[in-house]
């Protein structure tokens, strides 16, 4: 599905119940518009539902490169299946190209991380969709993927916990069989390299 395919009137419609359920009046000046707020604002949020990684890693560059590329720091927003509420913070994604050199462009990570970001999600099942992504469509010698997240519905509501950071990873093909490439992956992500 994408994005121009999400049922914007379906949502709207939830959205009326859920206003009337919690006690409020989906009618009264501040919430006329509302309904139509969140079908737009879900139908952004959950774009990636409609996108392919082949769409967005598909320009590759042969480039005479075969160590690790690391983009890190890269801010991602993403929705927790389980409560709908925001988890957010970094992704950190590497790869080593393959002998032939085959590189995508840097800011292709970051959209790939989006197109799994914007689905309703769970940390751990992102991190390995972005790691898997990477190994087929540039079926390079490893990929690593590190997220740090910050779950609002553990910060806000439920436990109650601001701060708390969850920390994944996925580490594919070299970073996986060799120990010394995944430390100097850790470190670079960490600073201190
Ligand atoms: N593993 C994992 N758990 C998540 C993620 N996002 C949210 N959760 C957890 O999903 C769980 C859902 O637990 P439930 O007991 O079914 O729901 P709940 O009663 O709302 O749980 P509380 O959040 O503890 O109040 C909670 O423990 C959340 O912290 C995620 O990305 N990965
Ligand atoms: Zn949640």
């Amino acid at each position: 599905m994408s994005s121009h395919d999400v049922d914007l009137g379906r949502i709207e419609k939830a959205v009326r119940e859920i206003l009337y359920a919690i006690g409020e009046d989906p009618d009264r000046d501040g919430l006329l518009d509302t309904p139509a707020r969140v079908a737009r604002a879900y139908a952004e949020q959950f774009s990636g539902l409609g996108q392919n990684p082949e769409d967005v890693l598909n320009k590759v560059f042969d480039v005479d490169h075969d160590e690790m590329v690391l983009v890190k720091d890269i801010e991602v927003y993403s929705t927790c299946e389980h409560h709908l509420v925001p988890f957010h913070g970094f992704a950190h994604v590497g790869y080593i190209p393959n002998d032939r050199g085959q590189v995508t462009g840097l800011s292709k990570l970051a959209r790939l991380v989006d197109v799994y970001a914007r689905r309703p999600q769970v940390q751990e099942r992102m991190t390995s969709q972005i790691a898997d992504a990477l190994m087929h469509v540039l079926e390079p010698r490893g990929a690593i993927v590190v997220l740090e997240c910050e779950h609002l519905c553990m910060t806000m509501r439920g436990v109650r916990k601001p701060g708390a950071k969850t920390v994944t990873s996925a580490v594919r093909g070299d970073f996986r069989t060799s120990d010394k490439t995944r430390a100097e992956a850790m470190a670079l992500i960490l600073g201190r390299l």
